[in-house]
């Protein structure tokens, strides 16, 4: 995923203060996160599709092809002071520039010119950044609208295929109970049975995937049913189990108590099995191996007493992490067929109306060290093949395997804008925003990058769409595949197997998504089939195809996501944003700082290997909207803006130099032009939450991470980028650990794990010339006192604003650096000042070493 730009006035000066005033959010509670305006009736947004729904009604509108989903735009009284206010500050920016190329005196002149090429840039990219976002559009699906268009009176369907993608690459580093709670989230969503189909790609071949995908289907023949029966939400049951308050006996019915102990009873064990798992194998595995012949391969042996064909316990050629055969495996059969696999359970049913489930199918890709794997890439090539072989569905959504669906209706509601009678056929993907469940309430690092999820994204739902964001994405199969959309298609388009790959059955699925063929039925699954299916899993499948290139995701990239995005954009199909009231999904994110940043270097790194590449945005795709191209440029070059900010930010170690040094001169001329640009961009900003329905917290913590990130990892990806210029050599993928610090006691306790890693290098040194800035300003106040001009008082006054300002933004990296200290914060605001104090008395006592008197 790519990072947010935010307004990068952050670094200049203001005011602010040493407490962290952000904890107190504007509603006064700490650390509240509401959400104002966010629903549709928002009191910032009014209805933008009236004219279309009269049209609509006019002409019938009932021929299948209805308006499944409602527009908004920003209403008037918002959206023209925020759009003045732009425009205002466009002006206020230019004649800064003008003001300091006409007065070029400084102290220290390549300084003065640094800063000049530096103020150019943050203008520049601050333009980049605000000019998409002239025209928010709020897209919210209409559930009713197409259950009446969709939903056939004898309980049949006329919905599209849906094939939901998860990914997985290790069952320790990520562990198994989120991902097997994310595969029953989606069995259980709402979607008729026989059309969903759910893969999970494990790229670790491990066979305690597979059987933990076994225990889910039999533990799904209870849970489905029991969230259908009496509309559960979420329908992960871990997190239904936790966040949601058991039910009260008086309250619900009988019948319902009894089930939901019975449910939870069943959920325990099947935690408690999965928790088995690697001993259950392990002692499976040595009973077989002590019946075998000394001197033979420990094999890893599966309960049927087969040996596993992906990676063993005791790791051997063919059989460990990056080298083993190609696996798939069905562990739940389509609904039609009637037989599941996992199912043979004699408890009594739970008496929904649809005990069926959908289709569940365990792929591991083969591995060999001497193939590049591509990474995320390509497992979700892997799985696309695969799919498009059993269940070749028309539409594909897919999920990291720390996310899970936590609202039922959320696959309903994307297709909503798939089948919409507006642009519905020329929408390649509808993007959700994506949730987190595990962040900490003040949100320390900036997690929940609102401001990015919120705004960024709903302004470019009014250009030609969101860009795709790697979790919560449904696609259109035909436009992963690389064919134009509908309005611009060929009629005689051919599968070539020079582009998809040699495999009549997948080039069959092709030509049959091209006709808009629908099997329900997947073909029988014999061993033929298997073997077909293993082929296009394996290693050689893609090589020399365009698959990773114009065809499925895209390879050669930290971050698939925005490339893959920009190439479909670029063939001129659209994307929509789709927020719903009560959010689709939910995931987890890193809330330790070290690991966090480096989440931020991959996708800031990843964001410039695209710059540097022929998905370019200022040369690639050729039917990108204008401004469509202008965000994208945005996100490739962002890192960019942090090597002028950190040079900024290591500035104050002027103030330790003895005499006074100024940038520019006259500097209170100087610092108003400054005050005035960094002012106008907060401004725009308190307009910008509005209509994206965030607070303020949201908006600060957004600025300081964009601070830290700017001293640390932006910086270090700009840094790699150099290197692999030079080198060629690609950012590695370093899954995100899941697993946090161990402490019962606080679910936090990851925030105050400080992990010391180099690019944390120049945070550090920034932090302490500011503190030495102040320290030092402090002592020069006593020093100087009686002979300082006002004029030079002031002037040391606002300098100080600067270093206060630069505090302000890198407070939650000074709490990190406190380590478990940090969990009473005021330790810090006690600190400080001490420290403060130290560096004054010290820069006093050497003053009178020196010069041997005190000039006052
Ligand atoms: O070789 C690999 C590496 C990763 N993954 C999967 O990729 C997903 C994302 O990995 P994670 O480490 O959780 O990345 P995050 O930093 O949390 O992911 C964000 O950033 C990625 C791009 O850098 C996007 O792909 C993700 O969707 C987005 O949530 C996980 O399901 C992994 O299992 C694989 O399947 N195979
Ligand atoms: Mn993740």
């Amino acid at each position: 995923m790519a990072s947010p730009a935010p307004a990068n006035g952050a670094v200049y000066a203001a005011n602010g203060g040493l407490l962290d005033p952000l904890l107190v959010s504007a509603d006064g509670r700490v650390g509240a996160t509401k959400k104002a305006g966010h629903g549709a009736k928002g009191k910032y947004w009014a209805a933008a599709d009236k004219a279309e729904r009269r049209a609509a009604k006019e002409s019938g509108g009932e021929d299948g092809r209805a308006l499944l989903f409602r527009s908004y735009k920003v209403k008037g009284s918002l959206l023209h002071p925020y759009r003045v206010l732009i425009c205002m500050r466009v002006i206020a920016v230019l004649l800064f520039f003008i003001w300091r190329i006409k007065h070029n005196k400084s102290d220290v002149m390549w300084f003065w010119t640094l800063s000049v090429v530096g103020d150019v840039w943050f203008g520049f990219s601050w333009l980049l950044n605000q000019l998409p976002k002239f025209n928010p559009i709020k897209t919210i699906p209409d559930l009713t609208a197409l259950k009446r268009h969709y939903d056939l009176p004898d309980g049949t369907s006329r919905l599209p295929g849906i094939d939901v993608f998860v990914t997985t690459a290790d069952p320790i580093d990520e562990p198994i109970l989120y991902t097997m709670n994310c595969v029953l989230s989606i069995l259980a969503v709402d979607y008729p049975v026989d059309r969903l189909s759910c893969y999970l790609s494990d790229d670790s071949g491990a066979l305690m995937l597979y059987e933990a995908l076994v225990e889910v289907g039999k533990f799904a023949p209870l849970w489905v049913p029991f969230c259908r029966k009496y509309s559960i939400e979420p329908r992960a049951p871990e997190s239904y189990f936790e966040h949601v308050a058991p039910p009260q006996a008086g309250r619900a019915t009988q019948d319902f108590l009894n089930d939901y102990r019975r449910v939870q009873l069943e959920y325990d064990e099947f935690r408690a099995r999965l928790d088995k798992l690697a001993d259950t194998i392990r002692k499976r595995s040595d009973v077989y191996n002590s019946m075998r012949a000394e001197g033979d391969q420990k094999a890893t042996w599966m309960a049927n007493g087969t040996q596993w064909p992906g990676t063993w316990i005791d790791p051997t050629e063919n059989h460990r992490k990056g080298h083993h055969a190609g696996i798939a495996k069905v562990v739940l059969d389509h609904p039609s067929r009637g037989h599941h696999d996992g199912s043979e359970t004699n408890s009594p049913s739970i008496g929904a109306t649809d005990e069926r489930l959908p289709m569940l199918v365990y792929v591991s890709r083969e591995k060999n060290p001497s193939y590049d794997h591509n990474k995320k890439a390509g497992a979700l090539n892997a799985q696309l093949r695969a799919s498009a072989l059993i269940s070749n569905g028309q539409l594909i959504i897919n999920f990291d395997c720390d996310h899970y669906i936590n609202n039922s209706q959320a696959l309903r509601s994307a297709v909503c804008f798939m089948l919409d009678q507006r642009d519905g056929d020329n929408t390649a993907f509808v993007q959700f925003p994506q949730r987190f469940d595990n962040v900490d309430p003040t949100d320390r690092y900036g997690n929940h990058n609102r401001v990015f999820f919120d705004g960024t994204m709903l302004a470019l739902n009014g250009l030609q769409g969101p860009s795709y964001l790697g979790t919560g994405c449904m696609f259109r199969r035909l436009a992963l595949y690389g064919i134009d959309p509908p309005r611009c298609r060929a009629d005689d388009i051919i599968a070539e197997a020079s582009k998809f790959g040699n495999s009549t059955l997948f080039l069959d699925s092709v030509s049959k998504a091209l006709k808009q063929e629908r099997t329900i039925t997947p073909p029988p699954l014999d061993d033929t089939f298997f073997a077909e299916l293993e082929r296009v899993v394996s290693c050689a499948f893609d090589k020399e195809t365009d698959w990773g290139k114009g065809v499925g995701y895209i390879y050669d990239i930290a971050t698939e996501d925005i490339v893959t995005g920009f190439r479909i954009h670029g063939q001129g199909w659209r994307s929509l944003y789709c927020t719903m009231e009560h959010d689709a999904f939910c995931g987890i994110a890193p809330i330790n700082l070290t690991e966090r940043l480096h989440q931020i270097v991959r996708w800031s790194g990843g964001s410039l290997e695209m710059f540097f590449s022929h998905n370019n945005p200022l040369i690639g795709g050729k039917k990108l909207w204008l401004i469509q191209r202008v965000s994208y440029l945005n996100m490739t070059v962002y890192p960019v803006t942090s090597i002028f900010i950190l040079i900024y930010a290591l500035s104050p170690v002027m103030w330790l130099i003895p005499a006074e040094v100024y940038i520019q001169r006259p500097f209170t001329r100087y610092i108003e032009y400054l005050l005035v640009v960094i002012v106008m961009i907060h401004m725009i900003g308190w307009l910008e939450i509005k209509w994206a329905g965030i607070t303020w917290l949201d908006y600060w913590r957004n600025e300081q991470f964009f601070m830290i990130g700017s001293t640390s990892a932006y910086p270090a990806a700009v840094l790699h980028m150099a290197v692999n210029l030079l080198t060629k050599k690609g950012i590695h993928f370093r899954v995100t650990s899941k697993q946090t610090a161990a402490d019962d006691n606080d679910k936090y306790a990851d925030l105050y794990d400080f992990r010391w890693v180099p690019m944390l290098f120049p945070s550090v040194v920034v932090l302490m010339f500011n503190v030495g800035a102040i320290g030092v300003a402090l002592g020069k106040t006593v020093v100087y006192f009686g002979v300082w001009t006002t004029a030079q008082k002031k002037h040391a006054a606002m300098g100080l604003m600067f270093n206060i300002w630069v505090m302000f933004l890198l407070y939650p990296f000074a709490l990190a650096i406190m380590g478990r200290w940090a969990k009473r914060p005021i330790i810090l605001i006690v600190l400080l000042p001490v420290i403060f104090v130290l560096v004054a008395l010290l820069y006093v006592a050497l003053q009178i070493l020196l010069n041997g008197v005190i000039p006052f």
